[in-house]
């Protein structure tokens, strides 16, 4: 698909450039993906001094910069990924999370990770609405709709849902009783149906399906807990005689955290398709979403996800290991041949659908390790010679069967699906 589509990858001095190979906001549709950003100033391009708070605030700080350099606010802001290395610095990042989103909150996902870039104690990334589109699209007034339900557990720094164009997005669901705001008894079985339930109640809120669903990610604070998640998991989906007939899986990440808030054992958030839109699209719309979920034998299948899920103008990749397809194992090797593995098998996923790696516009990456970091930007550079989308590195405490290295991605979707506008 490449040359039908125009992405808008842009950078500022205002925020820092040169701490790995991507682009500070890649911008496609009506969608815009901000990189992972460090408690860096731009101006010595150094981690700055201090405590929780003022790392939290130079993360957010460039953030803003970016914003601002595409001519965007923080009020257009619909979701924010915040990674800590310490749970317990969560109430003093939420004092100065909250300045910086006085009027509109976007969805948010919490989580504790083993470790950061420069030993960084916070970092976050973002998307932003993107109501002047890039190509195709025609810019036009586009509204955000931020929506709550009591019927769902609330959180006082992030909305539940927050919806934009033909997608909307489901901030990370605890494990939590609406009812007593705490969270419900029992082990990793009621703790991830409570999750799951969470997300359909959300979505019941707003009238919306639960096979809506593109994209979950699973956050564990024990892999171990993984076979009871997926027990629970496919239990939930596929969840109407539609996707039942055609066996419909959203594509899915599994993150491995070291803790979640309130002490939780899982967590997941979900993006969902939004036929309806939100204005100027039309409600009668929805009658004519298209889901695209497609899988091919070239690359590692699962029978918990799908491969790739394309709705209107955006694609999403579930999370790939570096499985050798010779022996469907973890390939036994460094961590530059393990990136090689994922990225070969992003790659086999996305010719498969017509595209090409510069379609991507966004990539997450788990390491095992995080002083690997250096060894997979060598590999990951070969990928994106010509151009680097935005990108989010952490370090994490476990990858599964030993795997050194995990990479998902979101890829722009030209051809798009129903409804077209
Ligand atoms: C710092 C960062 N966002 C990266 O991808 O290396």
């Amino acid at each position: 698909m490449s040359g039908t589509i125009i992405k808008s990858a842009r950078n500022t001095p205002n925020a820092p450039q040169d701490l790995g190979p991507y682009t500070q906001s890649v911008a496609f549709s009506h969608y815009n993906n901000i990189a992972a950003q460090l408690p860096v100033d731009p101006r010595t391009g150094k981690m700055i001094e201090g405590d929780i708070q003022a790392q939290a605030r130079q993360c957010l700080t460039n953030i803003q910069a970016i914003v601002q350099s595409i001519g965007h606010g923080m009020e257009d802001m619909v979701k924010v990924t915040l990674f800590l290395a310490d749970i317990a610095d969560l109430d003093a990042v939420n004092a100065v999370y909250r300045e910086f989103f006085p009027h509109s909150l976007p969805t948010r996902t919490v989580l504790a990770v083993a470790a950061l870039p420069l030993g960084a104690r916070v970092q976050m990334d973002a998307l932003l609405s993107n109501g002047e589109g890039t190509f195709p699209q025609a810019p036009c007034p586009l509204l955000k709709l931020a929506r709550n339900s009591d019927r769902a557990p609330q959180d006082p720094l992030s909305s539940q849902s927050v919806a934009f164009s033909h997608y909307n997005n489901i901030g990370a669901q605890l494990p939590m009783d609406p009812a007593t705001g705490a969270l419900v008894d029992g082990g990793i079985l009621e703790q991830a149906a409570q999750c799951l339930r969470n997300i359909k109640t959300v979505l019941e809120s707003i009238d919306v399906p639960f096979d809506d669903i593109v994209k979950v990610t699973l956050y564990l604070t024990n892999l171990a807990d993984l076979d009871a998640v997926n027990e629970v998991y496919t239990t939930f989906f596929p969840d109407s005689a539609i996707a039942r007939a055609v066996a419909y899986l959203p594509a899915r990440s599994v993150v491995s955290a070291v803790a979640l808030p309130l002490g939780a054992r899982v967590q997941m958030d979900a993006v969902i398709s939004h036929g309806d839109g939100t204005p100027p699209q039309l409600v009668e719309d929805r009658h004519n979403l298209v889901i695209r979920a497609r899988n091919t034998d070239q690359a590692p299948r699962s029978p918990l996800h799908s491969q790739s899920v394309a709705f209107s103008h955006y694609n999403h990749l579930s999370a790939q290991l570096p499985i050798d397809p010779a022996t469907g194992k973890i390939l036994a090797g460094c961590v530059k041949e393990q990136t090689a593995q994922c990225l070969g098998h992003i790659k086999t996923i996305v010719e498969s659908i017509g595209h090409v790696m510069d379609d991507i516009v966004k990539v997450n990456i788990q390491l095992a390790n995080i002083a690997d970091l250096a060894d997979m930007d060598a590999i990951y550079t070969q990928y994106f010679p010509a151009y680097l989308p935005a990108r989010t590195v952490i370090g994490v405490s476990e990858l599964p069967a030993g795997a050194l290295v995990q990479i998902d991605a979101v890829m722009s979707n030209a051809e798009s699906t129903p409804p077209q506008v």
